[in-house]
């Protein structure tokens, strides 16, 4: 294992230490960023590609000698730092707010936003959909359109379980937006279901978020979802 020999500390350790010492949790959805530091995901990479390669060793796959496993490692590790968990260890996507010139207050919508992530128990994919309705107010911030969406990858590019990462999301664009209202809903295919265990191909989960406006108005609520039936269809 790569270790840094000037401090006698592995990376992973003295990130581990640096969050500890700030009292910070670093559970598998919490994002790390802030405590990583030059030179730290490049030491990282290399920890990972001798943890996995450790991994192959021990389900006797000979990755010497077989062309196909041979750089496995490599590329498990640069997949999970840098692709599929890369929201744990990068800040969250620059997003230009913009005043709500003309105080508008109506229902918008977007979606469906792609959802690629990764459950936390098994390291399964997730595949799935999301839309989520804002209602601004006067002093809410106006984000760009495309930022929902990566908004939403950088939040579900972590080993997540469905019903904490709709509510980060949520969390996120409330204290980005100030919003009257804001409502997600979103619709998964989870590949621990399909793929292993029970493999029951055809139930997905299905979690809503609604607050503020959504949860207090029951005709906003029922134009939220009729909209976004529409687009289902
Ligand atoms: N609530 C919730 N559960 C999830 C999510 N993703 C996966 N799971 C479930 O997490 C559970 C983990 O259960 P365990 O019993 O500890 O693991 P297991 O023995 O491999 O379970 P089986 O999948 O039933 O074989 C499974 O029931 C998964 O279907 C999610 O986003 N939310």
């Amino acid at each position: 294992m790569p270790v840094d020999t000037s401090r006698g500390l592995t990376a992973s350790a003295r990130i581990r230490r640096r969050l500890e010492d700030a009292g910070q949790r670093y559970f598998a959805n919490d994002n790390i960023s802030s405590f990583l530091e030059e030179g730290d995901l490049e030491a990282l990479q290399g920890e990972i590609e001798c943890a996995v390669d450790r991994l192959l060793d021990c389900m006797v796959i000979d990755t010497s000698r077989d062309h196909n496993t041979r750089d496995t490692a490599q590329r498990v590790a640069r997949m999970y730092l840098n692709e599929v968990f890369s929201g744990r260890y990068v800040d969250a996507p620059e997003a230009t707010e913009f005043p709500n010139a003309e105080s508008l207050n109506e229902l918008m919508i977007v979606g469906p936003i792609t959802v690629r992530s990764a459950c936390s128990h098994h390291l399964c994919p997730i595949m799935g959909r999301i839309w989520i309705g804002i209602l601004p107010n006067a002093s809410s911030n106006l984000i760009g359109l495309s930022k929902y969406a990566r908004l939403t990858n950088w939040i579900m590019c972590r080993p997540q379980i469905q019903e904490e990462a709709v509510v980060q999301l949520a969390d996120k664009l409330e204290n980005m937006i100030t919003p009257d209202g804001i409502a997600i809903v979103m619709e998964a295919d989870h590949f621990c279901m399909h793929w292993r265990g029970i493999k029951d191909e055809n139930s997905q989960m299905i979690s809503s978020i609604m607050r503020g406006q959504f949860l207090e108005d029951a005709s906003l609520r029922r134009e939220f979802l009729a909209l976004i039936r529409l687009r289902q269809a």
